[in-house]
């Protein structure tokens, strides 16, 4: 590839994965109809994305169906009545689900992967968590699939924390190790200091480095452009951000990037203007103040989630007054 241009050209090995069901459905408890699935399903089929994460494969004790829609959980019956007997090896498109630590019964709730649709457990962990994210991925990887590990809430732990995590994901079998920025806080700057770092710790082991990164600062696309720069070959995005309080990097915004021939932005503008956007009426997600706010301040989006909910949701000053306040 010449160095010259590198933005008209393209790196074959980068990988684009969807997770507009997964990380969309934090905000409506994974609620979404067959149809809005499907819909999404074929848009990344006939865009060329690489990877499509369903949902997630939770705990039906902490999420209990009556409360949680099945993408929560990604039963296996569930999935097959959207994706029907998808081949990811026929089509290209591999499913995945994310496991939570501490959240997902994952000694008993993964089928070997040859008796399923899913080709990817993604471990979704805080720090603390790292021992039994290292046994997750070891279970999921003896079941025959794909794994990575996705240390959350990256932004608001120490160097020595991250360096631990590193040292005990680097010898498993996880493919990926992601950058995660969840609270939407991280200039470019900290993005090349994490992807140096995270490169550097899974240096020899042929691990991949992805990112996940929320719009709180409306720097999630620039962030992930950032990182794919730096050498990220797997690469997280949402349709239309759809995905909890700020929302994602836009897959549209992404592919539109990206100038592998094989990506097509065109279904995911369709699927946008025919599902997306009357979702959008219903259910609220985006950069808005309460959001840029929680970013700025390196928190959790969870109480601009709950003022958006709240009485008086557009009283942005009164918010911005409260979270400064508790700090
Ligand atoms: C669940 C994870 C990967 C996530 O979306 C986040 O923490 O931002």
């Amino acid at each position: 590839m010449s160095e010259k241009a590198p933005w008209i050209t393209y790196r074959p090995e980068l990988k684009v994965l969807d997770c507009t069901v997964r990380d969309g459905g934090l905000i409506n408890a994974h609620q979404f109809t067959d149809a809005f699935v499907k819909a999404v399903y074929r848009a990344c089929l006939a865009a060329g994305v690489d990877y499509m994460e369903i949902g997630y494969k939770n705990s039906k004790k902490i999420f209990p169906k009556e409360q949680f829609g099945p993408w929560r959980h990604c039963d296996e019956a569930d999935m097959r009545r959207v994706v029907g007997d998808h081949d990811s090896a026929t089509n290209g498109l591999k499913l995945a689900a994310m496991a939570d630590a501490g959240k997902s019964d994952w000694k008993t709730q993964l089928l070997p992967a040859a008796d399923s649709v899913l080709d990817v457990i993604r471990v979704a962990f805080y720090a603390h968590q790292v021992s039994e994210a290292v046994e997750m991925i070891a279970h999921a990887h003896e079941l025959g699939y794909e794994t990575t590990a996705n240390l959350m809430a990256v932004s608001n732990i120490t160097e020595s924390e991250i360096d631990t995590v590193l040292e005990a994901i680097a010898p498993t079998q996880a493919s990926t190790m992601v950058i995660v920025d969840s609270f939407g806080y991280l200039y470019r700057e900290q993005i090349d200091r994490l992807y140096h770092k995270y490169a550097a710790a899974m240096a020899g082991n042929g691990k991949e480095i992805g990112i996940h990164a929320h719009n709180n600062l409306q720097l999630a696309f620039a962030n992930t452009i950032e990182a794919i720069i730096l050498g990220c070959n797997r690469v997280d995005a949402t349709i239309f951000g759809m995905g909890r309080g700020a929302g994602n990097c836009h897959t549209e915004l992404l592919l539109g990037f990206l100038r592998n021939p094989k990506f097509d932005v065109r279904p995911i503008i369709e699927v946008i203007q025919h599902q997306v956007v009357p979702l959008r009426e219903q259910i609220e997600w985006g950069p808005l103040v309460p959001y840029n706010i929680t970013g700025q301040l390196n928190q959790h989006p969870r109480a601009a989630i709950e003022w958006r909910e709240g009485p008086t949701p557009d009283d942005f000053l009164a918010f911005y007054d409260k979270v400064v306040a508790e700090i």
